[in-house]
């Protein structure tokens, strides 16, 4: 019996380097062999290995049906056409329209795949992609490789630069975990102080998020605690 298709909103997220892109480009090769026909909307602004084309940082390129938005509003007309089943959008957070186009495709009984970042340079959300992720059917979240050969989830910037959108790649960028994370921000913040207070007052924080009990937060600083102090803490 045949079904009509429904809408859907798959995310792809994680930090820089995680392989979004990729994995963007991989559920839209399946929807390609499944027979459903697709278009891929690139972020206009971002040229960084094409000018056209979606591509990753290895340079793996989208082939075809790629086409180029600063709003998704700009290319509604080829999205909403009816012969379009599957939409896939490269570099979500920097579209200002992305959440409400989002709800519209899925409404529109489109597929609907989406590669963002996870978060800032400074952990902070990108609002539309915030917006997102309650609204999404499934959530993929990757992570890159640190240089200290644990999982990265965070992107530190190697710039003092504040603004919210800075196109670039490893000139600029770096995958981190969160032990590296701090150590790249406080090192670039502080000087020679890796555990500044800021840094030790977020990570307290995301401790008490995490219910870890406060007892048992451990030293910032990588010494042992003293005999007395870890017996007294449980440890
Ligand atoms: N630190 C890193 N961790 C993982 N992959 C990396 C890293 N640096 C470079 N890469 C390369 O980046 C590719 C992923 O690129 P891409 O899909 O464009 O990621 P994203 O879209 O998440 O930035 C990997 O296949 C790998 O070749
Ligand atoms: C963290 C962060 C990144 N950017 C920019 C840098 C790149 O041009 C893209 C992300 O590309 P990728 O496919 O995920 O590698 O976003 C930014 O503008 N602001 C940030 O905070």
């Amino acid at each position: 019996m045949y079904h009509e298709q429904r809408g859907h909103i798959t995310l792809v997220t994680g930090p820089m380097f995680s392989g979004k892109t990729t994995e963007l480009l991989r559920l839209h090769g399946r929807q390609q062999l499944a027979g459903k026909r697709c278009v891929l909307v690139k972020y206009a602004k971002d040229t960084r290995y094409d000018e056209n084309l979606i591509a990753t940082h290895d340079k793996h390129k989208s082939l075809s049906n790629t086409i180029k938005a600063n709003e998704l509003q700009e290319v509604y007309g080829e999205m909403f056409d009816e012969a379009v089943d599957v939409v896939a959008i490269d570099e979500g957070q920097f579209f200002s329209d992305l959440a409400d186009t989002c709800e519209r495709l899925m409404r529109a009984r489109k597929i609907v795949i989406v590669a963002a970042l996870n978060a800032r340079f400074d952990r902070k959300a990108f609002e539309q992609v915030a917006l997102l992720q309650p609204n999404a059917n499934e959530i993929t979240l990757l992570t890159a490789v640190c240089d200290c050969g644990e999982n990265a989830i965070f992107t530190h910037r190697k710039s003092a630069a504040t603004e919210e959108e800075l196109i670039g790649g490893k000139e600029v960028y770096k995958a981190c975990c969160r032990e590296c994370y701090y150590k790249a921000e406080s090192e670039m913040h502080d000087g020679e102080n890796i555990y500044p207070k800021k840094m030790v007052d977020d990570f307290f924080m995301t401790s008490t998020r995490l219910h870890i009990s406060p007892e048992k937060k451990p030293r910032l600083d990588g010494r042992p605690l003293s005999p007395r102090t870890a017996s007294k803490n449980g440890h």
